[in-house]
């Protein structure tokens, strides 16, 4: 038990570093924030709490593994390097696939509730 709170530490800790130090982290953890805040307002079902959390969730873990491997980047190529940038810019890339699919699935989830709202 100590050791896995121990490595759940650690894990926080990494979470408060990427936080910390990149604007895109603090940009995804507020959007999660504003959408959790948007399901509870719209009172949304089970199945559409499971899509809108898993997905927010895959965002911010995605900027995790961007930033983990801007570090080893950094760390492995601190000058010039057209693999360093290929590495960079692929991991995110992977970000932005998630983002956009996120808004999406944003505007498919909320988009009925707010109409219901609007025009009910
Ligand atoms: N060591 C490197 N060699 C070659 N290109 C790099 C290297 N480090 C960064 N780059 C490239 O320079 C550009 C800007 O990189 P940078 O890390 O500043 O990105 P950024 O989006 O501004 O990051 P942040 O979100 O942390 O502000 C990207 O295209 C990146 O791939």
């Amino acid at each position: 038990m100590a050791r896995f709170l121990r490595s759940a530490g650690w894990a926080l800790s990494g979470i408060g570093h990427a936080l910390r130090t990149q604007r895109h982290m603090r940009f995804h953890v507020m959007m999660a924030v504003l959408v959790i805040a948007a399901g509870l307002w719209f009172r949304i079902s089970g199945l559409e709490w499971v899509i809108v959390l898993l997905t927010a969730a895959l965002v911010i873990a995605a900027e995790l593994f961007n930033t983990a491997i801007e570090s080893i980047v950094d760390l492995a190529s601190p000058g010039q390097h057209p693999l360093a940038k290929a590495a960079k810019d692929i991991a995110a890339g992977a970000v932005l696939v998630l983002a956009f699919a996120a808004v999406v699935i944003g505007l498919i989830v909320f988009l009925p509730h707010m109409r219901i709202l609007l025009f009910d």
